[in-house]
């Protein structure tokens, strides 16, 4: 096996609510870069570790982890609509080596996903389909969340099973990194607003609009005193980039669930699909990490970051 990682924030504001152009451009820069270097290693497969955003998972029953034999994408925002090239086989096995690792995954044979699965595989690949993928989504937006150990276990199991392949493969983390855009939270919602979270799928594209349009708005004013959103942080950010800098990754079996909510906010969790990514590389020995990209981007609601990463 020869193993690549690439680590990418995602963010649906991308082309809704952009940034000053230089910014834009650097950040196009930065992607099309990486995309030339995922066509150059040419993957034979990507496992990609990505959140949902209540569109493919959902409060009557929700899972920490998750593994899928197919997906398709729900195409929210920008996002392409349609399947995912997902292997099915290799996802099955990979199911029955996780849980013969004592780590406990769901399964879906049918699962949607969204921006924060998409985005990624799309800047890095240019389409849902041009390799063959396993998506595995780590609950990281719908509290209460599995501890960062069990997260950084997943990702050492993957990668052992990674290991076994003869084959070229691409991990990607998809998500945070500090951030907050208005999800709501079942705690003390209201009854509509519950009653989405327990089994919101397949909205009218009037309510899918609405969403959309609630997020562009509080892009609009994030980082300011009109927001009510926890800011970005980038002094957490770039402690956490040392730290997968460092390989030192036992380091987030320390990290506190409702510190790193109020310190950087609550979507900043999404990085446990860094975490689990990390963690499948570092299964194959040492490895030598770089940081490609990082600014905190208010309009786009994200600590903005992009890593790459091989073993060494
Ligand atoms: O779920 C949504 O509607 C919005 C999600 C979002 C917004 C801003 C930055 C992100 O990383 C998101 O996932
Ligand atoms: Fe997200």
């Amino acid at each position: 096996m020869t193993i690549k990682l690439k680590c990418l924030s995602h963010t649906p504001l991308r082309g809704l609510n952009d940034p000053g152009a230089e910014v834009v451009s650097e950040v196009d820069a930065v992607i099309a870069s990486a995309r030339a270097e995922v066509e150059t290693f040419d993957p034979e497969l990507i496992v990609i570790f990505a959140p949902d955003h209540y569109n493919g998972l959902f409060y009557d029953l929700m899972p920490p982890f998750v593994i899928a034999t197919a997906a398709e994408s729900v195409g929210d925002y920008m996002t392409q609509l349609g399947a995912l090239s997902v292997d099915q086989k290799l996802a099955q096995e990979l199911a029955r080596f996780i849980l013969d690792h004592d780590v406990d995954i769901a399964l879906s044979h049918r699962l949607q996903v969204d921006h924060g699965c998409t985005q990624t595989l799309e800047e890095l690949t240019g389409s849902l389909t041009r390799y063959p993928v396993i998506p595995i989504i780590i609950n990281s937006v719908a509290p209460p969340f599995a501890p960062y150990r069990r997260v950084r276990r997943l990702g050492e199991v993957v990668g052992r099973f990674l290991a076994t392949l003869d084959k070229r493969v691409l991990v990607v983390g998809t998500g945070g990194l500090s951030h907050e855009p208005p999800v709501p939270l079942l705690d003390g919602a209201p009854e509509a607003i519950s009653e989405f979270l327990i089994c919101g799928r397949n909205p009218t594209p009037e309510a899918r609009a609405a969403r959309q349009a609630r997020t562009i708005a509080a892009g609009k004013i994030y980082g300011t005193e009109l927001s009510t959103q926890t800011p970005l942080n980038a002094e957490w950010d770039q402690a956490f980039i040392d730290l997968l800098l460092s390989g030192r990754l036992d380091a987030v079996d320390d990290f506190r669930i409702e510190d790193i909510s109020k310190a950087a906010g609550r979507s900043t969790h999404e990085v446990r699909t860094w975490v689990a990514a990390f963690a499948a590389l570092a299964a194959a020995g040492r490895y030598s990490a770089r940081s490609d990209y990082y600014r905190p981007i208010n309009e786009w609601i994200a600590g903005y970051g992009v890593m790459s990463a091989e073993p060494c």
